[in-house]
């Protein structure tokens, strides 16, 4: 998931809940705030992920994700490309890039990216910048081609998170999906089963 301060809670009291649900990945995705607050916020985040030992990805900012010895970083087609980001954080660390287009696909993967961001699936008003929703048929089609982990993205809740794994999706990233509901921990864990459920069903698929 996401994490950003949503109604009444922290930033970090959703991000407990949520890994209380059973969420298994969470980045800071910080687009506004100061970089001050950005590394405060993070070092707590980093905290409690690794309580629950859990990966910590910090989105766009490698020099955030260095200093918080996260375990990744999340970039997409506009940001420092996976390569440089590969050279500062080296090969332990998770590189994530996104695509919503089979260009950018490929592009990721000549950049040497760990899994891919794979959307914007369904339209969102999270992110208002992302474009046109695009459906499950690139995650389909990226499947067939590379074996490489695919993480939907874009207005996925826990009614339309299984279209996604049955295209061929490891798992999905959502934002409002968690922090727009009035219980976060409840929201992950119907969520994080429902993915569970989906990837079961498809590995039983003849
Ligand atoms: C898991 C995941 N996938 C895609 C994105 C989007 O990254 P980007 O295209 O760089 O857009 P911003 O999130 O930076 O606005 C993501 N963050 N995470
Ligand atoms: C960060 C991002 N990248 C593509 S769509 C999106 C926003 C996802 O937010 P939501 O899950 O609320 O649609
Ligand atoms: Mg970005």
């Amino acid at each position: 998931m996401g994490v950003e301060a949503a109604g009444h809670r922290t930033a970090l009291q959703m991000a407990q809940e949520a890994l209380a649900g059973g969420v298994t990945m969470l980045q800071l995705r910080e687009k506004h705030a100061q970089l001050k607050q950005v590394m405060e916020q993070g070092k707590q985040l980093r905290d409690l992920c690794r309580e629950f030992s859990v990966p910590f990805i910090v989105n766009d900012r490698i020099d955030v994700a260095l200093l918080l010895d996260a375990d990744g970083v999340h970039v997409g087609q506009d940001d420092l490309p996976g390569l440089a980001a590969r050279r500062l954080l080296g090969d332990d660390k998770i590189i994530g890039i996104s695509a919503g287009t089979m260009e950018e696909a490929e592009w990721a993967m000549e950049n040497g990216a760990d899994y891919l961001g794979v959307g914007p699936i369904f339209s969102t008003s999270t992110k208002p910048d992302a474009g046109e929703a695009i459906g499950t048929g690139l995650i389909r089609d990226i499947a067939a081609r590379w074996d490489v982990p695919l993480v939907g993205i874009g207005g996925i809740n826990h009614n339309n998170a299984s279209q996604v794994i049955a295209a061929g999706a490891h798992g999905v990233a959502v934002v409002s999906a968690i922090t727009q509901q009035h219980d976060p921990r409840n929201a992950g864990y119907t969520l994080a089963e429902n993915v569970r459920i989906a990837l079961y069903n498809r590995s039983t698929d003849t």
